[in-house]
C-alpha cells in the first residue's frame, strides 16, 4: 500500500479510538447525571437545543452544520439511553415522513411507536402508554393539518419541541420506469405536493388516494402496473425501485411536526410559544387581541384560524410567536391578552428548531 495512504489511515485509526473514549466516557457521564436528577425526568430538550446551537456555531467544517447536529442527536441519543430510552408515538406505519421525524429529533435510541391516525398520537401520551407524541402540524405547499391543531385545543399535552423534516417525495413502483403506470397511490397530502409533476409526467394516471405512503407502497408492491409516492425509505422496506425522486412541486416543501409531552420545555435561549385563542364577537377585536403582542415588539411566526367546534366563539386563532412564556415581556403580554379573550390556551414553549 502507498505509504501516504496508510499513514492518513493510521491518523484515521487514532482519531477513532479517541472518539470510542470520549463517547463512552460521554455516557458515562450521561449516567451519572440520570441518578443526580434523582427520579425527575431525563429528557431535556432545551439542553438538547443549546447543545446543538453551541456545535453549529463553533463547527470548523468541511461538514455541514445539519451534519454536526445530526450526529450530535444521535450521540445524545445514545446517552440518554443510558439513562432511559423513551416511547415516541408517530403517525404509521413504518417508513412514513413522520417516522423520519422522530429519528431526526431523537435519535436512533428510541421505542417507536406506529399509531394508525393523529388522534392515536395524543391517546397514547394521554393514557400513559407514550411518552411523547410526534406530529405532523403544517406543510410548506398545503398548509395546516386540521386534525392536529383540533386535537391540542381539547389535549392536556403541551408542545415540547418542534422539528422542521425536508420531504422529499419520491415515486417508486415495483418494476420499470414511467411507462406502463396506471395508478398513482399517495397519502392526499403527497399527491398535491406532486400534483404539477403528475399533470406533466403522467396526465392520464389515475391518482389513488391511500391512508398513508406506506399504504400506497404496500399496494404498489402487490400491482405491477401502480406506483406510488412517498419517501425513499419505503422503497427499500417494501421492494420497490425507485422511478422517479424529488418529484415535489416546490424544492422546498417541508413539513413542521410537533413534539407533545406531559409538560412543555424549560427556557434555551431561542424558543417559541404556541398559543390558540377566541375573540369575542365584536369589531377589531381580533386586532385588540395581537395588539399586545405587537406592543412589546414580539413577533408572530404564524396566525392560523380554524372554525370553533363549540359554538361559543365563531373562530380560534392558533399563534406561534418568538420567546418563552417566563421571559417578562412575552409573560406581559399574554396577561394583556387573557384579560382581552374570550379564550386563551397556552399550548407550550419549546426550543425553536435549528434546522
Ligand atoms: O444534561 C442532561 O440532562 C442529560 O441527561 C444529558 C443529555 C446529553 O446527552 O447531553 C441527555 C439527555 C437530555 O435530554 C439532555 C442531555
Amino acid at each position: 500500500m502507498d505509504e501516504g495512504l496508510k499513514a492518513l489511515r493510521a491518523r484515521i485509526d487514532s482519531i477513532d479510538d479517541a472518539i470510542l473514549q470520549l463517547v463512552s466516557e460521554r455516557a458515562g457521564i450521561a449516567q451519572q447525571v440520570g441518578r443526580a436528577k434523582n427520579g425527575e425526568k431525563i429528557y431535556r430538550p432545551e439542553r438538547e437545543a443549546q447543545i446543538v446551537r453551541r456545535l453549529r456555531e463553533a463547527n470548523p467544517g468541511p461538514l455541514s452544520g445539519d451534519t454536526i447536529e445530526r450526529l450530535i442527536r444521535e450521540i445524545m441519543s445514545a446517552c440518554r439511553a443510558v439513562e432511559e430510552t423513551p416511547h415516541v408515538a408517530y403517525l404509521g406505519p413504518v417508513g412514513t415522513f413522520s417516522q423520519q421525524a422522530v429519528h431526526k429529533h431523537f435519535g436512533h435510541e428510541v421505542e417507536a411507536l406506529a399509531e394508525t391516525d393523529i388522534d392515536a398520537c395524543f391517546q397514547a401520551v394521554e393514557t400513559g402508554r407514550a411518552d411523547f407524541a410526534l406530529v405532523p402540524v403544517e406543510n410548506s405547499t398545503e398548509g395546516a393539518i386540521g386534525r392536529t391543531l383540533d386535537l391540542i385545543v381539547e389535549s392536556t399535552l403541551k408542545i415540547c419541541g418542534e422539528v422542521m423534516l425536508p420531504i422529499h417525495q419520491t415515486l417508486m413502483r415495483k418494476h420499470g420506469g414511467l411507462g406502463g403506470i396506471q395508478r398513482v397511490y399517495g397519502h392526499a397530502q403527497s399527491l398535491a405536493q406532486c400534483q404539477q409533476w403528475l399533470s406533466r409526467h403522467l396526465p392520464n394516471v389515475e391518482r389513488v388516494s391511500v391512508v398513508s405512503n406506506s399504504e400506497g407502497a404496500r399496494r404498489a408492491a402487490a400491482e405491477p402496473d401502480a406506483a406510488t409516492l412517498g419517501s425513499e425509505t419505503a422503497a427499500e422496506l417494501y421492494g420497490l425501485t425507485v422511478v422517479e425522486k424529488r418529484v415535489e412541486d416546490e424544492a422546498s416543501n417541508t413539513t413542521r411536526f410537533l413534539v407533545l409531552g406531559q409538560t412543555d420545555a424549560a427556557p434555551s435561549g431561542r424558543d417559541k410559544t404556541s398559543l390558540v385563542m377566541g375573540a369575542h364577537n365584536q369589531p377589531g377585536a381580533v386586532v385588540k387581541l395581537l395588539q399586545p403582542l405587537a406592543d412589546a415588539g414580539i413577533s408572530m411566526s404564524k396566525l392560523e384560524s380554524r372554525p370553533a367546534r363549540s359554538s361559543n366563539w365563531e373562530y380560534l386563532f392558533f399563534v406561534v410567536c418568538e420567546g418563552h412564556r417566563e421571559e417578562a415581556k412575552l409573560a406581559g403580554a399574554l396577561a394583556e391578552i387573557k384579560a382581552r379573550a374570550a379564550f386563551l390556551k397556552i399550548l407550550g414553549s419549546y426550543p425553536a428548531a435549528s434546522s
